[in-house]
């Protein structure tokens, strides 16, 4: 396997690249207008969480509401103000890494989980510049090894190859991590159970808005033992940004996926027939329903089509913390929001181990073609 690091660093006169990665010719027909965010009409959604939280129950239902509006309409938010355990990580980030905490940033409340997002990406980039060799301890094969490094593999149905590599660890029910670079564990824990409790009252907050009871998911879908992962990609530059693709358009697995990258461009999302760019302030998580939540709420709340692009000169990440059930439990609509007579499942049930040894199958099919 070479990663795509390798061959962006060891060409570095490269002025074409591989055939295989040719993603955008003329002769496909996956090309969408694309808009700035910020020209749309009706921008990406913000949730302020600290009033999810904390609000008054008046602000609290509003949010909630936005939040239902934002799931069915988007598919995707944005959350800011997220004050969560502001104590511990901050002890956390300056006893284990040494990094000054500043006091005035506790009592704004999100500066410490920024510096955990910071340190966060930086330590996944560290795990990047570990010796192809070293890496390749980890190289996985199936969507169910607890860690999983590769390159250009996604569940998306397409044959070409993508100009990306990824890490991938479980970190729930079990914890699982490369134990390099030093500290990746500490701070992928830490980091973990930060976002875990965000991902945990943004599910409450959508099961109400689902109308249904706020712990609903959380019990349906079992997250005491649910499945949490996060996934670091980095994109290399790209001598060819129009013609390779760092991910190709597809839905994301799981039920909710907090996101956070490092302030370089190259996330869009499908929206009304076009591709919306999402740049937020890397300060921000961006969150997007997975497939399971879509059928979860029979088809109410969307697993939305978003994609990835390169560019020519900055290296981007994005690390992803991916939420779902448990392996066991299954996934159907839940039955308050179902009326066999007028409004049939429309989904049928399926463990969500079983969903993802379906996905290993296909990528394997299209991997080994007869
Ligand atoms: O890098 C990004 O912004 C998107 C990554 C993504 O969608 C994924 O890994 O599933
Ligand atoms: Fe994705």
């Amino acid at each position: 396997m070479i990663s795509i690091k390798q061959l962006a660093e060891t060409r570095g006169d490269l002025t074409s690249i591989p055939t295989a990665y040719n993603f955008f010719t003329p002769n496909n027909d996956i090309h969408l207008p694309v808009v700035s965010d910020e020209l749309y009409e009706d921008s990406i959604p913000t949730i302020d969480f600290s009033l999810l939280t904390s609000g008054t129950p008046e602000q609290r239902s509003k949010i909630v509401n936005d939040l239902g509006k934002a799931c069915r309409d988007w598919g995707f938010f944005v959350v800011i103000k997220y004050d969560i355990a502001v104590l511990s990580s901050g002890f956390f980030l300056s006893t284990c890494i040494g990094i000054k905490v500043d006091d005035d940033y506790q009592v704004i409340n999100h500066g410490v989980p920024e510096s955990l997002m910071k340190v966060m990406i930086e330590t996944c980039g560290e795990f990047f510049k570990l010796s192809e060799e070293e890496k390749q301890e980890y190289a996985g094969k199936d969507i169910l090894d607890p860690i999983f490094y590769g390159t250009s593999i996604n569940g998306a149905a397409t044959q070409v190859l993508f100009w990306r590599d990824f890490i991938k660890f479980f970190v729930h029910p079990k914890f699982h991590c490369p134990t390099k670079p030093t500290g990746l564990g500490e701070i992928s824990m830490e980091y973990c159970k930060r976002t875990g409790e965000v991902a945990r009252e943004l599910m409450k907050g959508i099961s109400v808005s689902l109308g249904l009871e706020e712990g609903y998911i959380e019990k349906a879908m079992n997250l005491d033992s649910g499945l949490q992962f996060v996934a670091a990609n980095l994109y290399p530059p790209c001598p060819k940004p129009d013609v390779a693709i760092g991910l190709p358009p597809h839905s994301d697995y799981g039920l909710l996926t907090l996101l956070i990258h490092n302030g370089v461009c190259g996330l869009q999302v499908q929206h009304k027939g076009n591709w919306v760019n999402l740049n937020p302030n890397p300060n921000a998580f961006v969150v997007n329903i997975g497939n399971h939540m879509e059928i979860l709420s029979k088809g109410k709340y969307k697993s939305v089509f978003h994609r990835a692009l390169v560019n020519e000169t900055d290296a981007r990440m994005s690390i992803l913390v991916v939420h779902g059930p448990a392996l066991e439990t299954v996934v159907s609509p839940a039955p308050e929001l179902v009326d066999n007579e007028t409004n049939p499942p429309a989904f049928a049930g399926m463990k969500y181990r079983e969903y993802l040894e379906m996905l290993q199958s296909k990528i394997h099919a299209r991997l080994s073609p007869k």
